[in-house]
């Protein structure tokens, strides 16, 4: 059995910082995620005059309740949507202040109009510089009041979280009324993770789709960050493609990540997987049958599917990932050009990918900048050797140990083959 610890969860860390910087006291992140999203995003807040103090396995963060200490600054939120999405709209809900936000190229090129005319609804002074609805934007502070709001996020779910955390922050909360969502399992982290710093949102309406949430602020904490479930899912495959079995500790039955679902499309491929308080594990029956899925809820997990489903005994389709066509980069039409270069049959529809079995063989994989393309093409690589990448360095966003870590894994399985005796440990969180 080989053991991995995964480093943190993007999206509890960028939670956490917004909401420790939101409370009343000074919270600890214990074990968050480094990384080039979740460091862009601390800079970002000490940018804006928030202290943050980065220690090896706990950041300390001084919240300010009345928002920003600075009241201007420059801020550049990398290639990180969650920063590009979450500080701006902490910013606008300061007392007093003009900030201006900017982000990576790619960064730019992702969409923000539902967020951006939604903060305008509730009377912030925002002004896009370049591409209405995209970065870079310059907003002018002067607290919000509060109020209604109905919220389109069908392109991203990072929208209402933005709009959930910043409604503890206005002088009357806020009642937001979603007409379409996306990877609604986010919203779910982000209700657990106010509850967490004190505050308590009602969903309700006749489609569940009703936020109200309470004036009042923030509550200071400890707040543990769990392992990245979209990281573990390299690994989940990897051991379900290679016949072998991993174990991911951090990751049990209360998880708040929905991407840990995805062993549950492994599951229905022939895997076998145990769910234990603690953690997950995966373990091959060397069967991995094709299948249809719906990924809406879990799409940053899609190119870890596409990437294996050659090896799959009958087409993988997955449906209902059309937003991931706005992440990185196009991922839908990166992994069909991908899979297509190695030699594999792929057909993709606006919302979806077909792949049908084949015998992949190397290529130089184009990954657009994309951390996942890599990191779910390198699982690939463990049945293809020889596959290159454009740019493996992109792997920063959320794993910039990837490489190391990975290759010491498949070390590691490699061994299983002999036996349990040579089962080990493989401490990926290192830096
Ligand atoms: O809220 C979050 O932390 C995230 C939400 C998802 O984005 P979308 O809602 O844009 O699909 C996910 O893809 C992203 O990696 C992180
Ligand atoms: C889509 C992703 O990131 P973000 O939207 O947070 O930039 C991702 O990590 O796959």
């Amino acid at each position: 059995m080989t053991v991995i610890h995964v480093p943190g969860s993007k999206s509890v860390t960028a939670r956490a910082l917004f909401l420790a910087a939101a409370a009343n006291g000074t919270s600890t992140l214990v074990r968050p995620l480094s990384s080039d999203d979740t460091e862009g995003f601390a800079e970002g807040l000490t940018g804006l005059g928030y202290e943050v103090v980065r220690n090896a396995d706990h950041w300390r963060i001084a919240g300010r309740p009345a928002g920003p200490a600075a009241t201007d600054a420059d801020i550049y939120c990398r290639d990180g949507a969650t920063t590009a999405r979450f500080l701006p709209t902490l910013a606008a809900a300061g007392a007093r202040g003009t900030y201006r936000f900017d982000a990576s190229a790619q960064m730019r090129r992702r969409p923000l109009a539902p967020l951006t005319e939604a903060l305008r609804t509730l009377g912030v002074d925002l002004h896009h510089e370049a591409a209405e609805g995209h970065h870079p934007l310059r907003i002018s502070a002067a607290g919000i009041k509060g109020g209604e709001l109905t919220l389109d996020a069908g392109q991203s779910s990072q929208y209402l979280t933005a709009l959930l955390m910043l409604g503890p922050l206005t002088a009357e909360g806020l009642r937001i009324t979603v007409t379409e969502l996306v990877s609604a399992p986010y919203i779910e982290i982000t209700l657990a993770m106010m509850r967490s710093f004190g505050v308590e949102v009602v969903r309700g309406g006749p489609g569940n789709n009703v936020f109200t949430v309470p004036p009042g602020g923030y509550r200071a904490t400890t707040y543990a960050v769990e392992p990245d479930a979209s990281t573990a899912s390299y690994f989940f495959a990897a051991a379900a493609l290679a016949g072998r079995e991993v174990t991911v500790p951090g990751l049990g039955k209360d998880a708040l990540q929905g991407d840990l679902r995805f062993v549950d499309v492994l599951r229905r491929m022939g895997a076998e997987v145990h769910t234990t308080a603690e953690s997950t594990t995966v373990r091959s029956t060397g069967k991995l049958r094709g299948l249809t899925v719906n990924m809406r809820d879990i799409s940053d997990t899609m190119p870890t599917l596409a990437a294996i489903a050659p090896h799959a005994s009958g087409p993988v389709r997955i449906e209902d990932v059309g937003n991931t066509r706005v992440k990185e980069c196009d991922r839908l039409e990166a992994c069909a050009r991908n899979l297509r270069r190695m030699g594999i049959t792929v057909e993709t529809g606006p919302d979806w990918i077909e792949i049908l079995p084949g015998t992949p063989r190397a290529a130089e994989i184009a990954t657009h900048g994309d951390h996942r393309i890599v990191m779910s093409f390198a699982v690939a690589g463990l049945l293809t050797p020889g596959l290159t990448y454009d740019d493996p360095g992109c792997v920063r966003k959320t794993f910039p140990r990837f490489h190391e870590a990975f290759a010491e894994f498949a070390e590691l399985m490699t061994r299983q083959e002999s036996g349990p005796e040579n089962s080990g440990q493989v401490p990926a969180a290192r830096r």
